[in-house]
């Protein structure tokens, strides 16, 4: 029998994305304009003190293509905190602009697969807490898909050994390892939370680098034999600073 890997589970996690109301923003009046985007920026003020507080993350994106303007990420402990967050944002005047578009939920976790985890009991080290906790990178862009593990007859990720599945996961780490300092990324579990399994966060300097470490890790076996993915969203950062100038007519 296949056996269930432990995991270990972190912060919960949110990406929601908005598509921007531009028609109904362009009737607005430039006072009513401007006392939106400062809520909003005191909205982000007071998120971003959570975040040097170390009691959750989150970080704004302006999404390229057609699929949604923002993509929100919010990291809490807790799912209470991101349905509070979603409120916030809707009650607020900017709220009125911003049309609720995709979303996903799911946790951040770390299996014992990981060759690193094995034998270590569940007390956290520094670098467990640090992935488990983490403080979302802002690098210039970010790329969010959700994945599944194929569960066909000849095919099922479920049903093989844990160290079948521990072989090929160390195989896909060595191959992300190859990116260090190029992607950061965060693998977030989602089942039981929403539409796949697995939620991917990846962060890059460089958007090319996405592209570049989805299609060498196509052949890891890990990847060949059992993965489906989901819709893939690119955002670019967006940091407070830049707020004004985003939405200036
Ligand atoms: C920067 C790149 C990078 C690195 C270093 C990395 C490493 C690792 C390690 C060591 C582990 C296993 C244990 C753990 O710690 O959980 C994982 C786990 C996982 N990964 Fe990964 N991954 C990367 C990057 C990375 C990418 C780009 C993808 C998607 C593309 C692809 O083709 O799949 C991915 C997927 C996953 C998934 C879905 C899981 C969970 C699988 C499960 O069944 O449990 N991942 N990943």
């Amino acid at each position: 029998m296949a056996e269930a890997v432990v995991t270990m589970d972190g912060w919960s996690v949110v990406h929601d994305t908005r598509t921007f109301d531009w028609a109904s923003w362009k009737l607005t009046s430039e006072e009513v304009r401007n006392t939106a985007i400062k809520e909003f920026k005191e909205l982000m003020k007071k998120w971003e003190a959570v975040e040097e507080e170390k009691l959750g993350s989150q970080s704004l994106y302006k999404v390229v293509g057609n699929k949604a303007d923002f993509m929100f990420i919010f990291l809490r402990p807790t799912m209470d905190e991101l349905e509070e967050i979603k409120r916030e944002i809707n009650k607020s005047k900017l709220g009125d602009y911003l049309i609720p578009d995709y979303s996903y939920v799911s946790i951040v976790e770390m299996t014992m697969h990981n060759p690193m985890n094995e034998g270590k009991d569940r007390k956290l080290s520094p670098q467990v807490e640090a992935r488990l906790y983490p403080i979302l990178p802002k690098w210039e862009h970010a790329c969010f898909y959700p994945m599944a593990r194929r569960r066909w007859e000849e095919a099922n990720w479920f049903a093989i050994e844990k160290e079948e599945r521990t072989r090929l996961l160390y195989e896909h780490g060595m191959t992300g390892r190859k990116y260090a300092g190029k992607v950061k990324e965060i693998i977030t579990g989602s089942i039981g939370l929403d539409n796949w399994e697995w939620g991917v966060t990846l962060f890059a300097h460089d958007a090319l680098e996405f592209k570049k470490i989805v299609y060498e890790m196509r052949f890891d076996e890990v990847t060949t034999k059992y993965a489906e993915f989901g819709d893939f969203i690119v955002g670019n950062y967006l940091p407070a600073e830049d707020v004004d100038a985003y939405f200036a007519l």
